[in-house]
């Protein structure tokens, strides 16, 4: 039996099971470095397919590319690396698409997949945590939003409703330029077109003036201008974890500080609000946006309930998104015309030809200054007031035969796609015969006359495209176009400062910042070319 039982721990099967836990040992010694390295091979060639890029620097990738002007350090990268490629910000891959068809692929035929937008320090605080229009995720919360403020705010019909608001400040500030005028007082443009599109939006949300006297008013319109500054400013903080910490441009610091100042005004207007609404009882007709915010804030019933975060969230995105962009493209259009007289006189010439000289041009007449339009979309062609426009893929897509992983940012360059030479004759210059059905001045051939700004055409996308495209085009537009109108027909501009002497008089420096500002700002002396009001 001992035998046997020897013979049995010796068996057959148990040399069989010693060699076999040999062997075991033997493959796994092989086995796990190979499965290591073929796992690093089939990652390497996962992220291989990912579209090309420079090689990046530990920690911080290639953040040391972007210097000195982001959106102008990644139009040189496009010209080496094609019009689709990948960066690495911090440890955040990102994809750069800079051509019409790249921007098709991405935003028409993978649109659901690119719906939403990438995180950052300062949209997490200023959006009370993507609880508003531009930053709230992709899904049911957001469509609630979009139709909140289309139907009520942003619609043809509220925007016709509304033209008084306008008319209202652009005849204001036609009669501040004529007392300037007559003072002979030099006027700060951009600061004068800045107040014009506060006063819109504030107007269109809480039927207040952003200039009234009153110290909030004041106060909400120096408050957009700084949470305008705060997002538009490349953070460090956002890609890297231990700038985070460090808050070495003290952004941090301002985004709590001025989060907290705005939450305590909108709170205070609120609250003001609401004691008015006990005691009056308002009709549609005479309710403005935050009183219908208010409306769904006490509906019991409605859709999506919205607290008060919510609410403050909404009415700080609409004041960031529609007062700054107007205005730096206004600001940048007449710089182009102060360059080019020709074409300033040319405008000129329309708009007295259809308006004449006796009465201020009108929003009515905008359809009939064919010209006019056109200066406009050049000035956005060139000028993209959102120079690279932020997206996040949600799922896995390909554009281009190249792997781009969920949740990597995407950047559509419209900048660099307004300036594509494939695509534009003389790309650099400003041209708005382009954008004339006619053909032959210039050497330009009008082709681009049939081309819209509302994102059906890749070549042109200052607004976006698709269901995130800018829902504020209608009223961009018409105070951009009546504002220049009402500047170009009333006064002449001396500039004034560095650039004076010098041919063409107006530099164009472009900022540093996410958002497209001018470096030096427009100062200009009106000179009164005719009056509308003969009073003043
Ligand atoms: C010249 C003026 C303007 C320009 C150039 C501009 C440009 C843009 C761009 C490029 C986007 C991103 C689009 C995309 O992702 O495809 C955007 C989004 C947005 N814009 Fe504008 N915008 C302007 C004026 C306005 C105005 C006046 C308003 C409203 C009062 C507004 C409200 C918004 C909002 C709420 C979003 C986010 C939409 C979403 O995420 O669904 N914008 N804008």
């Amino acid at each position: 039996m001992a035998n046997g039982t020897d013979s049995l721990y010796f068996s057959p099967s148990s040399i069989l099971t010693a060699g076999f836990q040999d062997s075991v040992v033997k493959v796994c010694i092989w086995l796990i470095p190979a499965l290591i390295i073929l796992r690093a091979i089939l990652k390497s060639r996962t992220s291989s397919r990912l579209p090309p890029g420079p090689p990046r620097l530990p920690i911080i990738g290639h953040l040391h590319l972007l210097a000195p002007i982001p959106h102008q350090a990644l139009y040189k990268l496009a010209v080496k690396y094609g019009p689709l490629y990948h960066i690495y910000l911090g440890n955040n891959p990102c994809v750069i698409i800079s051509s019409p068809e790249m921007a098709k692929e991405f935003l028409k035929t993978n649109e659901l997949s690119c719906s939403n937008r990438p995180e950052s320090m300062a949209s997490e605080y200023l959006s009370y945590h993507s609880q508003d229009f531009s930053y709230a995720p992709y899904g049911p919360y957001w469509r609630f939003v979009k139709k909140l403020c289309m139907s009520e705010l942003l619609s043809g019909q509220s925007l016709d409703f509304l033209h008084t608001v306008r008319r209202f400040e652009i005849e204001s500030m036609v009669k501040e330029m004529l007392q300037k005028a007559r003072a002979v007082e030099a006027v700060d443009v951009g600061g004068v077109i800045t107040r014009i599109t506060n006063n819109v939006i504030s107007n269109m949300i809480m039927s207040k003036r952003c200039s009234d006297t009153d110290d909030e008013a004041g106060e909400m319109r120096k408050m957009i201008k700084e949470i305008s500054k705060l997002l538009g400013e490349f953070n460090p903080a956002d890609y890297v974890w231990f700038y985070k910490f460090l808050d070495l441009q003290r952004i941090k610091k301002r985004l709590v500080d001025v989060r907290a100042r705005y939450d305590r005004l909108a709170q205070s207007i609120i609250d003001e609000r609401r004691e008015i609404r006990k005691t009056q009882e308002k009709i549609a007709a005479d309710k403005d946006f935050l009183d219908l915010l208010l409306d769904v804030y006490e509906d019991e019933k409605a859709e999506f309930r919205l607290n008060m975060d919510k609410i403050k969230a909404i009415i700080l995105d609409m004041f960031t998104t529609g007062t700054e962009a107007v205005a730096n493209v206004t600001e940048w259009g007449l710089a182009e015309l102060l360059n080019h007289p020709m074409i300033m006189d040319k405008a000129r010439q329309e708009i007295d030809s259809v308006v004449g000289k006796s009465r201020l041009v009108q929003e009515s007449d905008l359809v009939n200054l064919p010209y006019l339009q056109a200066i406009v979309k050049e000035t956005l062609r060139l000028h993209a007031a959102s120079p690279l426009i932020p997206r996040q893929a949600s799922e896995d897509i390909v554009i281009g035969n190249y792997h781009i992983p969920a949740k990597t940012n995407v950047l559509v360059h419209d900048w660099a796609i307004g300036r594509d030479e494939t695509h534009w004759e003389n790309a650099l210059e400003f041209i708005p015969e382009r954008f004339l059905k006619t053909s032959g001045e210039n050497g330009i051939t009008g082709s681009a006359g049939h081309m819209d700004i509302r994102g059906q055409h890749y070549q042109l996308l200052p607004f976006g495209s698709g269901r995130r495209a800018c829902p504020g085009i209608s009223l961009s537009l018409k105070v951009i176009q009546a504002t220049i109108a009402a500047m170009i027909q009333c006064f002449e501009w001396n500039v004034q400062g560095e650039g004076n002497d010098s041919i063409p008089p107006v530099k164009m420096d472009e900022g540093r910042a996410l958002v497209l500002e001018r470096v030096h700002p427009l100062i200009c002396i009106p000179v009164a070319r005719l009056s509308p009001f003969p009073s003043i």
